[in-house]
Order: C-alpha cells, then sequence, then structure tokens
C-alpha cells in the first residue's frame, strides 16, 4: 500500500489550490487532478502542481471509441503525470488501446504512467446499478468482472470501493492496484457517496491507495484532517 491518501483536489480556481498546497508547503503530497480542475486549467495546472514536487493522479475516467483513448492518452502522457485512468465499460480493446497509447506517448527514459480502470463507482449503489444500467448480477460480481477484464487488458489496476479490494487482489494478484476512493473518517458526512468506509477499514481490506476529498478539503483545518486520516490509514494509534 502507498503511504500517502491522495487529496482529490476538486476545486474550481487556481487561487483556491495555491491556497491549499500552500498550506502543505513542508511537504510532498500525492494528489487528485480531476474533470473540474483539469477542463478549466488544463495542462498547465498540473505541470505547475508537479513544479510544486507532487505526485499526480490525473483522474479523467476516459470513456470513448479505442482510437480516441489511444490518441488523448498520447498526449496525456507527456504532461508527467503519475497516474491515470478510464473506464472499464470502455471495454478492453479501449483499455488496451489507451496502454499502447501511454506507452507511445511516455518521453523516451521517463516511466509509463499506472493505468487504472473504474469498475463500479462509489456512488452506484446495487439498486442503481441494476435499474439503471440493467445489469442483473450482483455488485460484487459486476466489479469483480470489470477487475477481471481491467487484469487480463494488461492494465495495473482497478478504481473500486474499499470493501471490494480484498476480493479483487484475491482474483487477481496482490500488485494488482485497488485505489479507494469513498473514504470517510468515523463521524464525517458521507454526501453522495455510497460504498464507503474508514480510513482503517480500507487498510486492512487491502486498498493500495486511499482517495479523499472533501473530509480534508472541506475541514475547518485541512492540515489536520490529512495528517489524523494518514496516520489511520497506516495503522498508527
Ligand atoms: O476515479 C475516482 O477518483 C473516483 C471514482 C469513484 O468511483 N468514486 C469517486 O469518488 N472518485 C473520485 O474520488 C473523489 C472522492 O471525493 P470525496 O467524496 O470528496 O472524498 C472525487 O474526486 C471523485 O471524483
Amino acid at each position: 500500500m502507498n503511504d500517502k491518501p491522495i487529496v482529490a483536489l476538486d476545486f474550481s480556481t487556481t487561487k483556491e489550490i495555491e491556497d491549499f498546497l500552500l498550506l502543505f508547503k513542508d511537504e510532498s503530497l500525492y494528489v487528485k487532478v480531476g474533470m473540474e480542475l483539469y477542463y478549466q486549467h488544463g495542462a498547465e495546472i498540473v505541470k505547475w502542481i508537479k513544479d510544486l514536487g507532487h505526485e499526480i493522479f490525473l483522474d479523467l475516467k476516459l470513456h470513448d471509441i479505442p482510437n480516441t483513448v489511444h490518441r488523448a492518452m498520447k498526449g496525456l502522457a507527456s504532461l508527467d503525470i503519475d497516474m491515470v485512468n478510464v473506464h472499464a465499460a470502455g471495454g478492453s480493446e479501449m483499455m488496451k488501446a489507451a496502454k499502447d497509447g501511454l506507452i507511445a506517448g511516455t518521453p523516451v527514459g521517463s516511466t509509463v504512467p499506472k493505468l487504472i480502470a473504474v469498475t463500479q463507482l462509489t456512488s452506484t449503489s446495487e439498486e442503481a446499478m441494476q435499474s439503471e444500467q440493467l445489469i442483473k448480477v450482483s455488485l460484487q460480481e459486476s466489479v469483480l468482472h470489470y477487475a477481471d477484464l481491467t487484469c487480463k487488458s494488461g492494465l495495473d489496476g482497478v478504481v473500486c470501493s474499499a470493501w471490494e479490494a480484498r476480493m479483487i487482489k484475491d482474483h487477481t494478484n496482490d500488485d494488482f492496484i485497488c485505489l479507494t476512493p469513498g473514504i470517510r473518517p468515523a463521524g464525517s458526512a458521507v454526501g453522495d457517496q455510497k460504498r464507503v468506509a474508514t480510513p482503517a477499514r480500507a487498510r486492512e481490506i487491502g486498498s493500495t491507495f486511499i482517495v479523499v476529498g472533501r473530509p480534508i478539503t472541506q475541514a475547518a483545518d485541512p492540515v489536520a484532517a490529512y495528517h489524523e486520516i494518514k496516520k489511520q490509514w497506516n495503522g498508527v494509534e
């Protein structure tokens, strides 16, 4: 497991990002740049955060025809990001195209970013999956199916809820990344998430990375909240 919780930088202005990262000027973070930020500030904000010394998971959840995803990934690979994702529902051919695009776009001598695929979003309940996506198996079966497809397509891991991490690792291998959002310390607001777990529970079940947004970014003291969550995630009493 990675000892740093990934902080979801779900902000829309560069001022908010600057103010937030200034609070952490003495430590290097692993942050997630998602759609909200990237669609407004693009490659420039990625480069700026990287230059501050932070690792970046670029969460754009690509889902399109293989050729388009291949070309998009080729471009994203030049941004010096550490990890990026697609939707497993895009299929095996799309996932392989994403991987090939990343490899093709990574500058010689640089490391190819890790590529993971979303199984079922942590905001999706079993009931919604069955009635809206017309998937008639259980949520666990659907997640496991997508994890299996992702592994066979040659990707590095999946996005899932903490509750599915052990089952996925047992079915694939221990090095297969299970990145788990939907993390909520005891007592914090669940919001739109449906499949949530505490940082400690996520570690016990087998998450490789946890992603935490609002419990840190909306906290009265984000630095204290980050360190408390990091302690719980690392099993430090
Ligand atoms: O790919 C993701 O990062 C992701 C997948 C998923 O299934 N669920 C999920 O919440 N996320 C992201 O993880 C973050 C969770 O934020 P909080 O709910 O505020 O902790 C958000 O930025 C989501 O976009």
